[in-house]
């Protein structure tokens, strides 16, 4: 296992005791050792169809700034991969540090990233809302992306200047027109596992796809991320940082790989 080091030290309540479910047997996240990883020839690529215009609004929920989509129709979408079938974008998120030594969710030979992306994603072709899909075990998927501290990211600083108008607890700011694949790395290689959701309910609805290489974004993007605030309005103010689970045991799961 990894070493627990101080990154849990200081965790949002909602972690202070690592919550496992009675009987949970496929939660997240967990830590990919890459050497037990299993290569499976037979996972296709990963196509993604994002629409910009099917994007609604940025908002503060409390426990990270998520940026929901339009989901009526099957707009922007994920096929191929290690799903049967289509999967719509509902939303995409971030978790990340109060530094930059911790803050992803997952890790990789217990190497620990500043930040990590997760693009939401519900299966359309079984399921008619998200709500529904969530509580299926081929319901949902989720893309992750690891940010590692380098260049500045273009893509990623539209996301940036609007957070201070999303500051506190329940603010909303419209946004549309932004293309979440340019969050992506260009390698197609991705680990893929069965999981959860990594918050409450913790449903174990996941089919997680998380890609091998990080994206860069530089240090004064990802401060912008600790400006924001777990705290409402007129509240005592508590940065939003260190919003991410501690690491789950990944009992009787294979993580694969799409690539060799
Ligand atoms: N970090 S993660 O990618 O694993 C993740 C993704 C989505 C959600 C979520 O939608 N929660 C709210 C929510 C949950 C439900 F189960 C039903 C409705 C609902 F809005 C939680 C965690
Ligand atoms: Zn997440």
């Amino acid at each position: 296992t990894c070493s627990h080091k101080n990154r849990y030290a200081s965790l949002h309540p909602l972690w202070q005791s690592p919550i496992t479910i009675p009987g949970g047997s496929r939660q997240s996240p967990i830590n990919i050792q890459w050497r037990d990883s299993v290569y499976d020839p037979h996972l296709k690529p990963l196509e993604i169809r994002y629409d910009p215009a099917s994007c609604l609004h940025m908002w503060n929920n409390g426990y990270c700034f998520l940026v929901e989509f339009e989901d009526s129709t099957d707009k922007s979408f994920i096929t191929g991969g290690p799903l049967e079938n289509n999967y719509r974008l509902k939303q995409f998120h971030f978790h990340w540090g109060a530094i930059n030594d911790w803050g992803s969710e997952h890790t990789v030979d217990c190497k620990v990233f500043p930040a990590e992306l997760h693009l939401v994603h519900w299966n359309s072709c079984k399921y008619s809302s998200f709500e529904e899909a969530v509580m299926e075990d081929n319901g949902l998927a989720v893309i992750g992306v690891f940010l590692k501290i380098g260049a500045f990211h273009s893509g990623l600083q539209e996301l940036v200047e609007v957070l201070p108008s999303i500051k506190h607890k329940d603010m909303l700011v419209e946004f549309d027109e932004f293309d979440p694949s340019c969050l992506l790395p260009s390698c197609p290689d991705y680990w893929t596992y069965a999981g959860s959701l990594t918050t409450p309910p913790l449903t174990e609805s996941v089919t997680w796809i998380i890609k091998k290489k990080p994206v860069e974004v530089d240090e004064d993007q990802l401060e912008m991320f600790r400006m924001l605030l777990f705290t409402s309005l007129g509240e005592e103010e508590k940065k939003m940082v260190d919003n991410f689970r501690p690491l789950q045991p990944l009992m009787d799961r294979m993580v694969r790989s799409s690539f060799p």
